[in-house]
């Protein structure tokens, strides 16, 4: 049995909570057992789960992982308090805002033989699945994601790049290593709207674009157009729901990793993926800080 903490009780952290009380059954998240939650407001119990203060939760003997709920601001802090205290720990996307931060903290898992593993329910969805499978073997000849979504608290969420990580993974489990070849944002602080666009290159310099554009009362939504040789795609295709939710599906594979049934080679693969995307929205973030440059 692994005892777990849940910190942060948000829509995430509740749907956390909810699935920590009814594992799959025959799943190695059965063997995951829920201790209590950390919030920062007081909620008392939820569920009969009881909440317990940070520190009680780091000391604790009998917890041996967290799942790291919080405000992308956080991430950070948590999850090396965590791991410092000798726990596994499971982070939701983005990891930490800087690519700097997400190495110095797998180091430290590493050090001390901790698992770190960053949820990424974006490559868990059907429709994802499906996509992947239809993209799969075509020659691209040039894309464009684009995503729209409520406004994000800046100061919360961070920059888009590294809050959007998650369409930055699609690209990069499509598609392969990129470079980032230019990036530029629009911001109307007033009226909380932001645009960002990054362009790139797939290793055979085919032109890929992303697109992340908040707003407030924009509808979440991502578009596609991808053309290969052999024609465009420029819906995502539809797929059923699978029973399985994606934070269970999520809580799975973290068991399944505490357990040691996942290949070194696979999680070597995700370490890549992982840091790969976050150098990338490092470097998209230096392209849009960057002065506008001047053409005389
Ligand atoms: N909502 C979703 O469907 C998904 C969310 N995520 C990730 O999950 C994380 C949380 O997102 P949401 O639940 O949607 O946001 P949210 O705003 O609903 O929840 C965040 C919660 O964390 C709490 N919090 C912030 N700092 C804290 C701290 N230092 N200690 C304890 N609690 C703290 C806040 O008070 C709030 O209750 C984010 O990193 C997000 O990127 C990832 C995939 C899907
Ligand atoms: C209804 C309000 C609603 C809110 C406030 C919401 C928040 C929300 N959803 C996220 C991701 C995500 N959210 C979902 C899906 C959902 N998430 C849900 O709360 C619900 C109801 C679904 C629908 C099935 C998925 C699949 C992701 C992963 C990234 C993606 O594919 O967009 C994230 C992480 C950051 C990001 O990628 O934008 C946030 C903050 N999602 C919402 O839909």
């Amino acid at each position: 049995m692994f005892g777990t903490v849940v910190v942060g009780i948000g829509i995430a952290g509740s749907v956390r909570l909810r699935d920590m009380l009814n594992p799959m059954p025959s799943s190695p998240s059965e063997h995951l057992k829920l201790v209590g939650f950390v919030s920062r407001r007081t909620l008392g119990s939820i569920n009969e789960v009881k909440q317990i203060g940070l520190q009680d939760a780091l000391g604790n003997k009998e917890i041996q992982a967290a799942i790291i709920s919080t405000d992308n601001k956080s991430h950070e802090e948590n999850v090396r308090m965590f791991l410092e205290a000798g726990k596994h720990v499971l982070v939701e996307y983005p990891m930490a805002l800087s690519a700097s931060t997400a190495r110095e903290l797998w180091e430290l898992a590493e050090q001390k033989g901790k698992i770190l593993h960053v949820e990424h329910i974006e490559l868990l969805t059907e429709e994802y699945k499906q996509l992947k499978k239809e993209v799969t073997g075509k020659e691209l000849v040039k894309g464009t994601l684009h995503f729209t979504g409520g406004a994000l608290d800046e100061e919360r969420s961070g920059f888009p790049a590294f809050s959007g990580i998650a369409r930055l993974t699609w690209l990069i489990d499509l598609f392969g290593d990129l470079t980032v070849t230019s990036a530029t944002r629009e911001e109307q602080k007033e009226e909380s709207y932001s645009r960002m666009t990054a362009h790139f290159q797939t290793a055979n310099k085919k032109p890929l674009t992303w697109i992340e554009e908040r707003g407030p009362g924009m509808r979440r939504d991502k578009k596609i157009s991808f053309c290969f040789k052999s024609g465009c795609l420029e819906n995502l295709p539809e797929a059923p729901r699978s029973a399985v939710g994606l934070f269970m599906q999520d809580q799975n594979l973290f068991a399944k990793k505490l357990f040691g049934q996942v290949s070194r080679e696979e999680l070597a693969a995700e370490k890549w993926r992982i840091l790969r995307c976050l150098d990338l929205a490092e470097e998209i973030r230096q392209h849009c800080e960057r002065p506008a440059e001047i053409h005389s």
